[in-house]
């Protein structure tokens, strides 16, 4: 990484060091985009790569039984590796409760937000952080966000989750449990797996993280990325967005790019670079990235469900009974985790680390 200009080390000491966030720096009242912030052009996202007219499946999930319905999820997540349901059960009011209560954190003054910065938080399960990787990134990414761990064992430390967000965080968990269990279900049904036991529980969803992400509004948002192209390391993510829209993912054709459309009250599900690997490419986890706005602050609130950390994982001998070649090799959930931190978000390079 090229050394930065002393502005841009300025900026980076009060955003990060000094835990403001990219909040705290709109909130100074920046009329454009500081160099710290702004992308070489090839890594844009310019207007001609944006098919207009293209969309993800929408799914209506009413009833999980209907073999159309689960054959549309296992064919959405071969070729699309996104789609949006409907009628999944999660209550709109519990969707709503957990945007209101982003918006609730990220209110509040910088003193009560920095409490729960990375390296000050009062437990290891509630982080806030801002970009991605800033030690590893020529130009940062255009949001802050607080990360919850939530498996039962991380629930313990409840008490000390910042209170005017930590109940509806855990209701959203709690309300999508259901949700994310069908669809491994579904998903994993199609991989000829009869039944998810304990153990493959624990590999599919031990250690669920719940991020509040928050992407202030922005000066010149096509200099910059709120996150930049990546795929998601989980099973399978649910995330909930608001109605700014600003998601893109990636199409078959080169460089272009699909938005994804915001449904009131729809979940968009992705398939993770892990359920990627345990179908040996039968599912795909796709790169997608997001674009902040110029007027409205945008929050999104993705679940990712990954597996424990201790988990190892591969390609499920019941896909390979046929004698199929395995394409990746096994790996610690942990150590994939640790890899995916080391860098700046990169596309799908991650997947390197477990390719044979
Ligand atoms: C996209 O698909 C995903 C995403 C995710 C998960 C998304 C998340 O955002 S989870 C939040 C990050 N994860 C965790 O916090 C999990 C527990 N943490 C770790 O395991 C480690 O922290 C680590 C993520 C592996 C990184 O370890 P390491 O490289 O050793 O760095 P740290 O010790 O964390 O930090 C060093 C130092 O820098 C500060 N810092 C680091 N990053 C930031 C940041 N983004 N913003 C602000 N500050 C940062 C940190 O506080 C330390 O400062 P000190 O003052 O303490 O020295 C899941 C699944 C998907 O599919
Ligand atoms: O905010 C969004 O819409 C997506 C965020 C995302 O892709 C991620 O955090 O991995
Ligand atoms: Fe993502």
């Amino acid at each position: 990484m090229a050394p930065r200009n002393p502005n841009s080390e300025k900026i980076l000491d009060f955003v990060v060091n000094k835990g403001n966030g990219i909040k705290g720096l709109v909130d100074t009242g920046i009329e454009t985009v500081p160099d710290l912030y702004i992308l070489p052009i090839e890594e844009r996202l310019l207007p001609n790569n944006i098919l207009p007219y293209d969309s993800i499946p929408v799914i209506d999930v009413s009833n999980w039984d209907d073999p159309k319905v689960k054959e549309s999820i296992c064919g959405a997540a071969g070729k699309w590796g996104f789609f949006q349901i409907i009628n999944h059960g999660v209550p709109l009011h519990v969707l709503d409760a957990v945007k209101e209560a982003a918006y609730r954190f990220f209110g509040l003054p910088y003193e009560e937000r920095n409490k729960y910065w990375a390296g000050n938080s009062p437990t290891d399960t509630v982080t806030l952080k801002t970009s991605f990787v800033p030690q590893a990134e020529a130009a940062l990414e255009w949001k802050d966000y607080l990360s919850f761990r939530c498996s039962p064992r991380d629930l313990e430390s409840f008490p000390l989750w910042p209170p005017v967000c930590r109940d509806e965080v855990v209701e959203y968990m709690e309300s999508a449990k259901s949700v994310i269990r069908k669809l491994l279900e579904v998903l994993l049904e199609g991989l000829k797996v009869k039944q998810i036991d304990k153990a493959r529980e624990y590999t599919l969803m031990g250690s669920p993280i719940v991020n509040l992400m928050y992407y202030p509004h922005c000066p010149n948002p096509d200099f910059t990325a709120g996150v930049r192209p990546h795929s998601d390391i989980s099973t399978l993510t649910v995330l909930l967005q608001d109605d700014n829209g600003g998601l893109y993912v990636r199409a078959t054709e080169n460089d272009s790019w699909i938005h994804v459309l915001p449904i009131n009250g729809a979940l968009v599900i992705n398939i993770g670079d892990i359920l990627q690997i345990m179908s040996n490419d039968r599912y795909k986890s796709i790169e997608h990235r997001v674009v902040a706005n110029r007027s409205k602050d945008r929050v999104s609130v993705p679940i990712f469900v990954n597996p424990g950390p201790d988990a190892v994982f591969g390609p499920l001998p019941e896909v390979l009974e046929s004698g199929e070649q395995p394409l990746y090799k096994e790996v610690v959930f942990s150590d994939y985790f640790k890899y995916f931190f080391s860098k700046k978000h990169d596309g799908k390079k991650s997947m390197d680390f477990a390719r044979i």
